[in-house]
């Protein structure tokens, strides 16, 4: 892996239960360079989680590699926030600051923290799942990680929360240079706060980029029913002789129809409906 590579799978794949199970993960090659937030999506059953606990090295590979950084210099917040419910929240974050000697931000814990509307004496078996995914979040950024892998971190926080939380999460991404994977099913949370993208469908890569490109490759197209080659079409609909297409561009778009570039949205929709589709 070279210095501008936070993340990188070669013919990565991952079965369950033994000989006779069935592969969650397959074939999946990518490279994440470092410093991007790339959002992690799919259908349910897809393979995200099985993704990211084998980029934080909870899992081992049944074929091909995975190679992250040391597991000291990455965090991963998984969808169940295992913390210890026995502990106080500031005991929680003490038991950060001691396993990271050297890198323990504690401004920076005390910020994820704020806001929760819990003092920093509650026990965190006594905290909200909303309030222990704060509590798991300032365990991760106060560790200050080279690469923070994020599973569903902000499906179970109130809109107000999840904007302060992503808000702050970008903020300390851009500053540390820090590679942030984040799942997620919420598509307009990850507009904007994405500059990258892994879309995985029965364990499959079916995208995989910058979200730039990826969205500079497709058109989006209104117009009359007409035959759309040379271009790959991801999805199309028509309503009577009106056409909507999504189409991955193979040169330039010539015909009696209004283009534009698709939104994230729009994009993650018609793969989503359509997984067999234009593949990457
Ligand atoms: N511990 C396990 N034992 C057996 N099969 C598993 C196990 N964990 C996951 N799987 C299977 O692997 C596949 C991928 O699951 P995974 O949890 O990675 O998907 P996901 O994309 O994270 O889904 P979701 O969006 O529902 O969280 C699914 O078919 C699932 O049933």
């Amino acid at each position: 892996m070279t210095e501008d590579t936070a993340l990188r799978a070669e013919l990565l794949g991952r079965k369950y239960g033994g000989r006779r199970g069935g592969w969650a993960l397959r074939e999946c090659d990518f490279t994440l360079p470092r410093g991007r937030i790339c959002a992690l999506v799919g259908p349910n059953g897809a393979g995200k989680s099985t993704l990211l606990a084998l980029a934080a090295g909870l899992l081992r590979p049944t074929e091909g590699t995975i190679e992250a950084p040391a597991r000291e210099l990455l965090a991963y917040v998984a969808q169940d926030k295992p913390l210890h419910p026995r502990l106080s929240v500031d005991d929680t974050l003490r038991m950060g600051r001691e396993l990271n000697p050297g890198r323990w931000d504690p401004a920076l814990a005390e910020r994820v923290v704020e806001g929760g509307g819990f003092s920093s004496g509650t026990l965190v078996h006594h905290l909200s799942g909303g309030q222990r995914t704060r509590v798991a979040l300032a365990l991760a950024l106060g560790k200050r990680p080279e690469l923070l892998l994020l599973d569903e971190p902000m499906a179970d926080l109130d809109p107000l929360a999840r904007h302060q939380l992503l808000g702050l999460l970008m903020a300390e991404a851009a500053e540390n240079g820090t590679t942030v994977v984040m799942s997620s099913h919420i598509l307009t949370e990850l507009e904007g706060a994405c500059d990258h993208l892994l879309l995985l469908h029965g364990g499959r890569i079916r995208l995989d980029g910058p979200v730039e490109d990826l969205l500079a490759a497709h058109t989006l197209l209104t117009g009359p029913v007409a035959d759309l080659a040379p271009h790959t079409v991801v999805e199309s609909r028509t309503t009577g002789r009106q056409l909507t297409a999504l189409i991955r561009r193979e040169g330039p778009v010539e015909g009696p129809w209004e283009t534009s570039e698709p939104s994230l949205e729009e994009l993650l929709l018609a793969h989503l409906r359509t997984p067999e589709g234009a593949a990457a």
